[in-house]
């Protein structure tokens, strides 16, 4: 949002009824929508560390592709048919996985399982010893063509990202049911596994059933396989790597899968034969998950069905032997706030969404220190909080962990924060990194925080939107918000803010907005029409666009209205986004351009908006930010094209 749009628009944001947050909030008159609530972690391995629960040798020539990582496929969607449901009590829940069998006792299953086929079977079934690869265990390559062989219940494989499982064993223990999973059967499954439930962790569940890599792109795989092994190989011992990650796969093998009955504040979520001392000094070294929960605990139920109530959350949690790391699941295309804080040796996290607060609370079962890191990750809702041990030690719990009720949010709580870093992004807009004293702080996707200064009498107050670290380094990391500040010689502000030194410290309100991401849920084209520093919502958007799979956003357009060439925010940013992904298309519009300028040249209107922009269709969305002017001629015009209301989003106040 530019300055100048909020100098017009004080008045206006006063009157249109925005409610005040609490620490980060969305407006409460947001229509309050009831999501299921995903767990996404179950028997997931974090990132970056490859397949713990795979028997294959490091550096080996037959080495798999990288395994897909939980926290990758994060950014990925449910089938929609997975939030239909209405929501369900902690309670209900229980008793429909029961009901079902339900692997990862997800109420959604459609498929009740046969008596013995639980996961818990189908787990013994893979220590057993029994070998359910069907080829002796041997990991070895396997052409598509074999691949397309094992097509029948008695004999079925299927590839997913690279991998060939023989699945003939797990059919029967397949929470979707056998035809269901035999649809995959025979080919490369990847894209049918992730659209019906790209969260499952198939690795770990299919790592007894390993068959090899799918050896289409290594034509040379069969001889290397075939080449025998050197006496010196066979005789070395294996390495740490090795021996880390073989006792990752028993680790990973013995946690218990069936949830005991867990109240918001007892937890005994992990379960399983402790790791041997040799295994335990290899896990201590080492930045390994060691245990992982299931939905350890979850906010307080709905008692009454008929008020306006908030969505359950869920939390999880993971460890390694340096850090905790929690989990707290708010439901798809959510977009919550959050911020998370260390006070007196408990971590706080409090978690806004739809207008409601609920405060996550955490004695942990030993110290933790600052600095917290906070992820959000937009498409599945998930807010996680990485914690570090004050000793590197593996613990036997997180800690007592326990929701406070939903409160709506109706009053503003400032948020001081630290000026870490100001830079020029062009002659007259600056960057100025914040960071949020007590711990990080999320601002929803799309929302805005509001500067506070006081001048003699007065008190000035202007919206930004922050652009987030994610833009700058694609993690999703909130450690800071950075704001773009278009200085105004006589603006009342932007003087005071751009200049600003690194460790002063200013006030931002918690967060306002009314975007809701779920509108973008069936989008696959976007348009993004911005103007000046209206740039910043669009930032977070693109990223959000481009990294959907469900459905695969096919095209983002951003139209970016300027002056002149020295104007445009964040140029080589753009073009850098433009060549990485060419679904992406920047179109720059220069209403005083110099002669050198082969562009486009002119001020926004229905000839620009209406050769980019085709009429309605449900799968278009129309987003709108810059000068409230702009924005409000910007809405006009879309709807002379024939572009519907609920396809268009204006960013004002
Ligand atoms: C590629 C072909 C596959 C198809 C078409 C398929 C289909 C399905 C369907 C329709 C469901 C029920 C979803 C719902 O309730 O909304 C389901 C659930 C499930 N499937 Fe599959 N599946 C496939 C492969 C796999 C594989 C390879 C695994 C892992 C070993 C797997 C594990 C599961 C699990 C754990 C659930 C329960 C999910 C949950 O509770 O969130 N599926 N599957």
């Amino acid at each position: 949002m530019s300055e100048s749009s909020k100098d017009d628009d004080d008045n206006l944001k006063e009157n249109t009824k925005i409610s005040l947050p609490t620490v980060l909030c969305t407006d409460s008159e947001t229509e309050v929508t009831q999501t299921n609530i995903i767990s996404e972690s179950k028997l997931s391995l974090p990132s970056a560390l490859g397949t713990p629960t795979s028997p294959l040798l490091v550096n080996s020539p037959l080495s798999l592709p990288n395994s897909p990582t939980p926290f990758a496929k994060i950014h990925q969607t449910r089938s929609n048919k997975s939030f239909e449901k209405p929501e369900l009590t902690l309670k209900q829940v229980d008793m429909n996985k029961t009901d079902t069998g339900s692997a990862t006792g997800n109420p959604r299953n459609k498929c009740a399982l046969q008596p013995g086929h639980s996961l818990m079977d189908w787990i013994r079934l893979g220590n057993s010893g029994k070998d359910l690869t069907g080829v002796g265990g041997r990991v070895r390559p396997v052409s598509p063509s074999e691949l397309s062989l094992h097509n029948t219940q008695n004999d079925a494989w299927l590839a997913i990202r690279g991998r060939v499982y023989n699945i003939t064993h797990y059919l029967p223990y397949h929470p979707g049911g056998p035809e269901e999973l035999m649809r995959g059967a025979g080919m490369d499954a990847t894209e049918l596994f992730d659209k019906v439930h790209p969260w499952v962790n198939y690795d770990s569940l299919l790592a007894k059933c390993l068959v090899g890599p799918l050896s289409f792109d290594r034509p040379d795989a069969d001889e290397l396989f075939n080449t025998p092994l050197s006496r010196s190989d066979k005789l070395r011992e294996p390495s740490k790597a090795q021996l880390v990650r073989k006792s990752m796969e028993n680790l990973a093998n013995c946690i218990t899968p069936v949830r005991k009955k867990i109240t918001a504040k007892s937890e005994e979520n992990v379960k399983g034969s402790p790791p041997s001392k040799i295994m335990q000094s290899l896990i201590q070294s080492s930045d390994l998950p060691v245990s992982i929960s299931r939905r350890a605990a979850a906010s307080p139920a709905k008692t009454d069905k008929s008020k306006d109530t908030p969505a359950q959350l869920r939390f999880d949690w993971i460890q390694t032997s340096v850090k905790l790391i929690i989990s707290i699941y708010t439901g798809h295309l959510t977009n919550p706030g959050g911020s998370a804080k260390l006070s007196n040796g408990t971590l706080s996290v409090e978690v806004a969404t739809d207008g409601w607060l609920r405060i996550f609370r955490l004695v942990p079962e030993a110290s933790l220190k600052d600095p917290l890191q906070l992820k959000m990750y937009s498409e599945s809702g998930k807010i996680e909080v990485i914690a570090l041990k004050s000793e590197c030690k593996v613990w036997k719990g997180c800690g007592e962990a326990s929701f406070s009720d939903a409160i709506r949010i109706t009053t503003p709580m400032k948020v001081e924060c630290r000026v870490m870093d100001v830079s020029r992004v062009t002659h007259d807009t600056s960057l100025i990194t914040l960071a949020p004293i007590t711990g990080p702080v999320i601002v929803p996707l799309g929302h805005h925080v509001r500067v506070h200064h006081k001048q003699s009498d007065s008190e000035c107050i202007r919206s930004y939107t922050p652009i987030g670290d994610g833009w700058d380094n694609s993690s999703n990391e909130f450690s800071c918000l950075k704001l773009a500040v278009k200085r105004y010689e006589s603006g009342s502000l932007s003087p005071y803010l751009t200049s600003l030194g690194l460790g002063d410290v200013i006030a931002l309100s918690g967060s306002y907005g009314n975007f809701r991401l779920q509108q973008l849920k069936p989008v696959k084209i976007l348009y993004l029409i911005a103007a000046g520093t209206g740039v910043t919502p669009m930032l977070s958007l693109i990223r959000f666009a481009l990294s959907r799979s469900n459905p695969k956003c096919e095209r983002v357009h951003l139209i970016f209205f300027n002056k002149t060439e020295e104007d445009i925010l964040f140029k080589t940013k753009l073009e850098e986004y433009v060549q990485q992904d060419d679904r992406l298309q920047v179109l720059h519009v220069l209403s005083n351009a110099s002669s050198t300028w082969n562009g486009l040249k002119g001020r926004i209107s229905f000839d620009i908006l209406n050769k980019m922009i085709p009429k309605d269709s449900n799968t278009h969305f129309a987003c709108l930010c810059g000068p409230t002017e702009f924005t409000h001629t910007g809405v006009d015009l879309l709807k002379k094209i024939g572009v519907k209301d609920n396809s268009i989003h204006a960013f004002i106040g």
